[in-house]
Formats: structure tokens, sequence, C-alpha cells
């Protein structure tokens, strides 16, 4: 348990625990206002993608654009470019390297995502803490995979202004939080909520994944062993990106309502799927969401 008060202090006081149901889709995913453009829609930039980790940014941003992101743009390893804009052409990139372009792209979004294949070098660790220390009140921060991992190997904190969600895995809970994983009880997290510091959000992955917040604690009871495949937490950044940008009036249903999502069309996919690949679920989004839209 040593270290994690390191990472977190805020009150939370969670009284409201309870199933996270279908209703939080229709409540969420309206019809869009003829009158409205691409700007209205959030402008999503994801960090992330080493060489070895590409798949995971070009993933995620696949489910950034397939949620219904305005606007999506990709700051990762120049090694991905091709593969990027032959996979993703709606996506914009931004050579990771070029620092300038990061700070100014960072500046202009509404929603960074950062973490999906990062990688933990010391490049990575860098472009972690210019996202923290740039971060605005009004911007949105989703921090994932590797951001996590390196928050915890660096002992860093959430930045204080941005709306922050976390989605850690487990293990990537263990290392945040210093619990490990057989002590991972609803009342250890608890304990651990009470001292949180700087986080709004904290989707903790697992089957039956926890989503808290200052008051609350849901839990989804969808989804299965069939989603155990590399990429699809990188999915569920990118959706979740997609969904806190353009469905503005309350974060914390984005969110859950993303997580829904994500686990509901790959519960259906596996129907006929004994694994559901993530990038199935990706592209399966616009589909789904008119669904959900049309009530059907
Ligand atoms: N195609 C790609 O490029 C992929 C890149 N990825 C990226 O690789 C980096 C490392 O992330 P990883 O998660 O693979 O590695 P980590 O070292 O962070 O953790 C993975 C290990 O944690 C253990 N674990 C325990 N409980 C778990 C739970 N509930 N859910 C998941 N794992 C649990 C598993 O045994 C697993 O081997 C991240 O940046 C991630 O985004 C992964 O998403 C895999 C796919
Ligand atoms: N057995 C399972 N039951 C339900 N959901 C699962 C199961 N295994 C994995 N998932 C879901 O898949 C996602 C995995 O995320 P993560 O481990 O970050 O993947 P990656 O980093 O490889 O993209 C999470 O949303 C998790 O809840
Ligand atoms: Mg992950």
């Amino acid at each position: 348990m040593a270290g994690y008060k390191h990472y977190f202090k805020k009150n939370w006081r969670i009284t409201m625990v309870s199933e996270l149901k279908s209703d939080i889709l229709h409540e969420v995913i309206l019809r869009r206002p003829d009158q409205s453009h691409k700007g209205d829609y959030g402008r999503v930039l994801l960090i992330g993608g080493s060489v070895q980790f590409g798949g995971a940014i070009l993933m995620a941003s696949q489910a950034s654009i397939g949620a219904g992101a305005g606007l999506t743009t990709v700051a990762t390893d120049r090694a991905n470019l091709t593969a990027l804009h032959a996979r993703t052409p709606e996506a914009m990139f931004i050579d990771w390297q070029d620092s300038d372009q990061v700070v100014e792209n960072i500046k202009k979004s509404d929603v960074i995502v950062i973490g999906p294949g990062l990688g933990t070098d010391q490049q990575a660790v860098d472009l972690v803490k210019r996202v923290f220390a740039t971060g605005t009140q009004d911007q949105i921060l989703v921090v994932d995979g590797s951001a996590l991992t390196i928050m915890a190997e660096n002992h860093l904190m959430f930045p204080r202004k941005p709306y922050t969600i976390a989605t850690p895995h487990q293990m990537e809970w263990a290392r945040l939080s210093g619990i490990q994983l057989n002590y991972q009880t609803e009342h250890q997290l608890n304990e651990v909520q009470r001292q949180i510091l700087n986080l709004d959000v904290l989707v903790l992955k697992q089957h039956h994944t926890l989503i808290y917040a200052q008051n609350e604690l849901r839990q989804l009871m969808i989804g299965g062993a069939y989603q155990a495949t590399g990429g699809m937490g990188d999915v569920l950044a990118g959706t979740i990106g997609g969904f806190v940008g353009q469905f503005k009036n309350n974060h914390l249903k984005a969110v859950e309502a993303a997580v829904y999502a994500h686990s509901m069309i790959a519960q259906e996919m596996a129907s006929h799927s004994y694994v559901v690949k993530p990038s199935f679920i990706a592209d399966a989004l616009p589909n789904y969401m008119a669904r959900i839209q049309s009530n059907l």
C-alpha cells in the first residue's frame, strides 16, 4: 500500500453503488442538431504509439473517429504515419518529436487522450509531463496505458486543471495505487477514493469494470472474456475520447455510455465471434450509435 497517498488526496465519498444499464446510452446518444459542424463535436488529440506499439494508437484513433469525434489528431512516432493514413484517413498526424506542434495542438484540443502504446522511454515521460503541465480547466484528459505506468514510475500526480479520467486495468492500477490485485476489493478502493487527487473519473477495467466518480460507483455487468485481446482498452480510450468530445452536457455520463457501448458491441459480436477484434468495435460504433438514436 505504500506510496499511493502520494498520488491521491481529494475527498471522495461513494454514496451510490449501482449497475450501469443500457438507459445510459439513450440518455447520452441523442440526435445531432442539423445546424452544427465538426467543431461542435470535439477536437480530440490522441498521443501514443511508439514503434513497438503503433497499433495501439491506430486503434484508439479509429475508435475516436467511429465514436463521432468532430476532429481527430494523432501525435505519434513518424513510423506510424503511413499506416495511420491508410487505416484512418480521417485522422490528422503530428510527429511527436516536434514539441512546438505538440504543444500547439494540446492547447487547441478539447480532449486529450494520452497513453495507448505510448511506451515508457524518456520521450514518453516528457510527453506526459508536457500534457499535464499544459492542460487547462476547460479541457478533458483521458490517461490510459503506458501514461499510467509512467505516472507510477515517476511519482507523477494527475494534473489539477483538466477534467481527468483515468482508465487503468488492474495491473496498471496496482502500479499506481500500490494495492496489489488480490487486495483490490471495493473497500480498499474506497479507501483510495477518499484520497484521490485531481481525478474526476476512475474507470477500473476488469471483468465487470468499475467506474468511480466523486459520489458514485457503477459497475458494468455485460461483456466477457471474448474481450481479452490486446487493443481492447486502446479502443475504449478512443471511444471515451470521442464521447466526451461530443456529448458535453455531462462528462461522467459520456464516459459511462462509452464504457457500456464498447462492451455491448463486443457482447453482440461474441454471438458469432469467439474473440472480438478491438478494431471491429471501433468500426461498428457509428452503426450501433445510429441504432440507439433510433431506439432500435
Ligand atoms: N497492438 C498494440 O500496439 C498494443 C499495444 N498495447 C499497449 O502496450 C502498452 C503496455 O500495456 P499492457 O497492458 O500490454 O502491459 P502492462 O504491462 O501494463 O500489463 C499487462 C499485464 O497485466 C496483467 N493483468 C492483470 N490484470 C489485468 C486486467 N484486468 N486487465 C489487463 N491486464 C491485466 C496481464 O497479465 C498482462 O500481461 C500500453 O501502452 C498499451 O496501450 C496493448 O494495448 C496491447 C496491444
Ligand atoms: N474477461 C473479460 N470480461 C470483460 N471485459 C474484459 C475481459 N477482459 C478484458 N476485458 C475488457 O477489455 C479491455 C482491456 O483493456 P486493456 O487491458 O487496457 O487492453 P489493451 O491495453 O490491450 O488495449 C477493458 O475494457 C476490459 O474491461
Ligand atoms: Mg490498456
